[in-house]
Parts: C-alpha cells; structure tokens; sequence
C-alpha cells in the first residue's frame, strides 16, 4: 500500500521555500502545475517516493504579506492550509525567528492541520548555531517533527522526502506520473484576475466567475534595456449572466478597469516583471456544465 496527500510549504519570503520544492522534486518545476478536480489548489510540485506520493500545493497570499492583511485573503490561506493533509514551516536557519513566523503560525494552528518545521538553509550556518536554532525551534512550538535541510547541498532532502510521505495516509497514486499537467504562472495568474473580479462583489458573484489566460508572451526587450521584461496577457472572464457581465464591468467600464488594474499590480509583483493586461469579459452559460470548458478552466 502506497500513502499520498497534499502538503503545503510555507514561510515568510526568502525562507527557500521554491530552492527546496525544486530539491525535493528533483527537477524544475516549471512543468508540473495543475489544479485537481475539486479545489482551486495550485500544484507546485510532485514528490514520486517508491512508497508513494507527496502533491506540493500553494498557499495563495502567503507570498503576498501586504495583502495577506486583508480578512478575505486570509480565509483563503486558512482554507488552503485546512484543506491539504500537512503545512511545513520553514524556518531558515540565519535568520532569527520572528513576528513573522509566528503570524504565520497562528494562522496554521487555526486550520489544525498537522505541522512540522523544517530548517531550510542548513548549510549556511555552522553546527552549533544550528543546534541552538533547532533548540529554539523546539521552543517556538510543538512541532510533530524538526527536519534541518540544505537544498543547496542536498543535505537531508531524501530524508525529508521520505518523511514527508511517510506522514500521509495510506492511498493510491494520485498523480500518475507523465499525466498531462498545465503551466503554473497561467494559473496563478488566472486566480489573482479572479480574486480582483471578486473583490467588494463576492455576494453577488459567488461561483460564477472564471478566468481563462489564452495567451501569455514576453515581448522582446532591446538590447540594453534594464527594465523589468514586459508581459502580454490576454485573459478571458466568464461569467454566467449577461447581468453578472454588467457587474463585472461596472458603468462605463469603470469596475473593469479597477480589476485589470488591481491584478496587474499582483501579477507584477508576483512575476516580478511588467505587465500588460487585457481582459475579456464573456458569458458563457452553466460553464460549470460544460465539461469542454470546465477542462480548458483546469478543473
Ligand atoms: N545556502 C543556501 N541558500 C539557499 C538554500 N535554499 C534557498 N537558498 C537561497 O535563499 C534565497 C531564497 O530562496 P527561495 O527558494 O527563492 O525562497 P522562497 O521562500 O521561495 O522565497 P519567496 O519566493 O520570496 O517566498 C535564494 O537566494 C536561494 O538561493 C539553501 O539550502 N542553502
């Protein structure tokens, strides 16, 4: 019997989350992205163990601590962390823990989802510091289990693996391996348009909405230009109604343009790059009945 499930990576920015889910995946993740069935969970990355499988999944708004404030964004990190079988702090070991950690905390011990901390950057300090770290890691909470790793080194990241899979509960597969798996950024990008769709109408809106990204390209950059890379972005925005349609745009266009201009900033910020965005907004009635569509959503 083989065990699979759903793990969340989190910390604060810069705790090595990314250098670690490229180490334990043990290739670029760039390609294995994809939404399973029933949630709107990002997949970061896969971890293929011989005794079974670990979905690395991402925690929408923890990469994004000024927004992270709102009430709304923060239901959403709670029902992430709730819905995924074990959260993994990462706590590096140069850096003192802090406020941030312990926000960070509070909030996976709302979900009351099993919690282990993992020492990332191992490598950076010497043996004695790491073992105050850990000591004080200890203290910080009741962790089920401290893991120090190197991704850098590789140091203990089989072990993590292992671990990791080892605290799932006994079931199949679920990602068979060379399943067919969706860009990450396009999602993501997908979901911050939909996020600023649904910010101050989520009442009226409740499921309604859906946002495609048909076409993301870099545009060519000239030589010596040392502005962040441009992106084009052509998303389309389903609704169900032509009534939901007048809401989304809003008079004159007014809403939309607020929208584009909210998931641009996000997007930016997240890409690290600049972004023209162009948003279509269409009605496509009971998409969430259409399977042809439903398959072009991710879903
Ligand atoms: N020496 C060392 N450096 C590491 C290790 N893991 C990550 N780093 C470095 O730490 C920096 C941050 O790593 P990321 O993996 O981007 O961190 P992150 O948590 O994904 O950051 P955000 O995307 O901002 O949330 C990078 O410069 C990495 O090269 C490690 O194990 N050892």
């Amino acid at each position: 019997m083989t065990r699979a499930g759903f793990v969340s990576l989190v910390g604060r920015p810069n705790a090595g989350k990314s250098t670690l889910t490229n180490a334990l995946v043990g290739e670029k993740v760039a390609i294995t992205s994809a939404r399973p069935q029933t949630t709107r969970r990002v997949i970061r990355g896969i971890v293929n163990r011989e005794g079974g499988q670990v979905i690395l999944v991402d925690t929408p708004g923890m990469h994004r601590p000024r927004t992270l404030l709102g009430e709304r964004l923060n239901d959403l990190v709670r029902e992430t962390l709730g819905d995924v079988d074990l959260v993994a702090l990462c706590l590096p070991a140069n850096d003192k823990l802090g406020p941030g950690d312990a926000y960070l905390l509070e909030e996976i011990k709302k979900s009351r989802t099993p919690v282990i901390a993992v020492v990332t950057k191992a490598d950076l300090v010497p043996k004695e510091q790491l073992a105050l770290h850990l000591a004080e890691v200890a203290e910080f909470a009741d962790f089920q289990e401290i893991v120090p790793v190197s991704a850098t080194t590789g140091d203990n990241v089989e072990y993590l693996a292992d671990l990791l899979v080892g605290l799932m509960e006994e079931s199949p597969i679920l990602y068979p391996e060379g399943e067919e798996i969706q860009e990450p950024e396009r999602i993501v990008v997908a979901e911050l348009i939909r996020e600023a769709a649904l910010e101050g109408v989520r009442d009226e809106l409740p499921h309604s909405i859906a946002v495609l990204v048909e076409e993301m390209n870099e545009r060519p950059q000239k030589p010596g230009d040392k502005r962040p890379p441009l992106i084009d972005i052509h998303a389309d925005l389903y609704v169900e109604r032509s009534s939901q349609k007048g809401i989304v745009i809003g008079a004159k266009g007014a809403r939309l343009k607020e929208v584009g201009k909210a998931a641009r900033e996000e997007i930016e910020k997240l890409l690290a790059c600049r972004v023209y965005l162009d948003i279509h907004v269409r009605v496509a009635k009971e998409w969430q009945r259409d399977p042809k569509l439903l398959r072009r959503l991710g879903f």
